[in-house]
């Protein structure tokens, strides 16, 4: 395979003139422009050759290229329809053997085209969720190297061609722990993952219980993953340069803490527990419990003291607190059958 050339300041600079991409806020959009940090988000996200990778926000292209260089077939949403246009472009111009095969919403039922003008008024709205469009790039042998689909990763639910096994991304930062959050719950096939979210978000997301960071973001990760800090990225790198430091996190898949209970019901007792973060779980529980006696038994059950507070406790023991809580709940009545 010929050599694959990564972006450079100059050129992100100069491709974004080209477009006309004037880098938002509101998307979160700040590009890197350091070929070494792709290589290391790449690296530590240990992709080999072959495998599907999802990335969240592909921008102007710097990890895109950096993940087409490792050998993995990319499929990227992108919310802004002039950087999803911008893209296969871009790819076709650095990775030689690529051609822009096709632009196939038959391939995704009920996608269909979204206008591609960017609306004048992007910078200052929030994004909507928008209907889909999806284009291939194939090698000579047709294999997809890169599907970009134009949408609000929020609202993708299927992933056009085979599932992907790690998310890779520079994630938009005023959605990072959301998307990271969908991506995890809706495509199971994810083994690991490689993000690059605000530091301070780094932190939260790979808090133990008891730490200053410790929170919903960091309990609801870990129902899906364990999450690791591997990296500090300074501001530098980034154009625009963000006012703040970045961080890479690795996840690594791992089993649900809880079989018989399910992921909405552990998740809201971790919001009940945190919305009143300095009160104790008997207190902080009692809405989801119906009462402050029934949260401090549940709280019992699962094998914890009801004055401690939800910073302290993993996610093992929401899911614990959550069973209790089903357990003493009384059936719903079904249909034909009369309440007493
Ligand atoms: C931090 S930039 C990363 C760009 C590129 N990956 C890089 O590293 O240079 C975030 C990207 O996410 C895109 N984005 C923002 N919100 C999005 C959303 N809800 N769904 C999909 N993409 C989004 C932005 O347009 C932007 O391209």
């Amino acid at each position: 395979m010929s050599a694959i050339t990564l972006l450079g300041p100059a050129e992100i600079r100069a491709l974004a003139e080209r477009a006309g991409v004037r880098p938002t806020k509101t998307l979160g959009q700040n590009f890197v422009l350091d070929a070494g940090t792709v290589r290391k988000i790449v690296r530590q996200a240990d992709v080999v050759a072959g495998e599907r990778v999802v990335e969240v926000g592909p921008g102007l292209g710097s990890l895109t290229l950096g993940l087409l260089e490792a050998g993995a077939d990319v499929v990227a949403v992108e919310i802004d329809p002039v950087l999803a246009r911008l893209l296969p472009q871009t790819v076709a111009a650095h990775v030689p053997g690529l051609t822009v095969a096709d632009a196939d919403e038959s391939r995704l039922a009920g996608l269909s085209v979204v206008d591609e003008s960017r609306p004048a008024d992007l910078a200052d709205t929030a994004p909507h969720p928008a209907p889909s469009r999806t284009v291939v790039l194939r090698d000579a042998d047709g294999r997809a190297r890169l599907t970009v689909v134009t949408q609000d990763a929020l609202t993708v639910t299927a992933l056009p061609g085979p599932p992907p096994t790690a998310l890779v991304a520079n994630l938009p930062y005023n959605v990072s722990v959301p998307v990271l959050l969908t991506f995890l719950e809706r495509f199971d096939s994810l083994e690991r993952g490689l993000v690059m979210v605000q530091a301070e978000v780094a932190d939260r997301l790979a808090a133990p219980p008891g730490s200053r960071t410790y929170g919903i973001p960091s309990a609801k990760v870990a129902w899906y993953a364990s999450a690791r800090r591997t990296a500090t990225v300074g501001r530098a790198v980034f154009w625009p340069a963000p006012h703040v430091d970045s961080a890479l996190v690795r996840l690594d898949r791992r089993e649900p803490p809880a079989a018989t209970v399910s992921r909405q019901d552990v998740f809201a007792v971790v919001d009940a527990a945190f919305a009143q973060r300095r009160k104790m779980l008997r207190s902080a529980l009692a809405g989801v419990a119906g009462s402050s006696a029934a949260a401090e038994q549940a709280v019992r059950a699962a094998g914890l003291d009801p004055q401690v507070r939800g910073e302290q406790v993993d996610v093992v023991g929401f899911a614990r607190i959550a069973e209790a809580l089903g357990a003493a709940r009384p059936a719903t009545p079904g249909p034909g059958t009369v309440a007493p």
